[in-house]
């Protein structure tokens, strides 16, 4: 479900667990839409990556400053009037919580997927610092978008055209 009933620029999370899409169709999704792309995996610090490079998943406590910053980044577009999509995790309803803290009218678009079929599309990318084996931990801490939060579920097994297709069609009129 999404909200169109106010005037505001587009703030909109494409988020989802490792390898589900996030910065290929948050950044195509944003091209479409005329929209500024912020990719949150170019907002972890050091010390995140090489946690994460080493084979440990991030905390809450890792993760709370940088969600802090991509709101920040989020909310200074907003207040510009400018619309802005973020590639992000975003895995726990709290992390969302703290999102919509900065931006009540945040929309989410959820990437959804087998962990199979992630794995799979895992093998054939290199990534600067997140390696395959920290998928399970990412489905362990995923909390899909509740009834009660704006935005939307949609397969990653479609493809990016069909997926950009369908959210620019959801988040388009805003
Ligand atoms: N809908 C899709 N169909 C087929 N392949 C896809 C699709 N979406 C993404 N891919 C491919 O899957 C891999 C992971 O995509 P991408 O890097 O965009 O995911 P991500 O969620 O941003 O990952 P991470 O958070 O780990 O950086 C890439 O090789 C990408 O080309
Ligand atoms: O919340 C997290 O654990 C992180 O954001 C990870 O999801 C990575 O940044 C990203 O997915 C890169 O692979």
């Amino acid at each position: 479900m999404v909200d169109q009933s106010t005037s505001e620029p587009l703030a909109l999370v494409v988020m989802g667990v490792q390898g589900s899409g996030k910065s290929t169709i948050g950044r195509l999704l944003a091209e479409r839409l005329g929209a500024a792309f912020i990719d949150g995996d170019d907002l972890h610090t050091p010390a995140a990556k090489a946690k994460m490079a080493s084979g440990a998943p991030l905390d809450d406590d890792d993760r709370r400053p940088w969600l802090q910053l991509i709101a920040a980044k989020m909310a200074e577009s907003v207040e510009a009037g400018a619309p802005i999509v973020v590639a992000c995790s975003a895995l726990k309803r709290s992390y969302r919580d703290l999102m919509r803290g900065r931006v009540p009218s945040l929309g989410f678009a959820h990437l959804d997927g087998d962990k199979h079929l992630i794995a799979q599309r895992l093998t054939q990318r290199d990534h600067e610092y997140m390696p395959p084996t920290l998928l399970d931990s990412q489905f362990q801490t995923l909390e899909p978008l509740g009834d009660d939060e704006s935005g939307t579920t949609i397969s990653l097994v479609r493809s990016p055209d069909e997926i950009v297709d369908a959210l620019a069609e959801s988040f388009g009129g805003r």
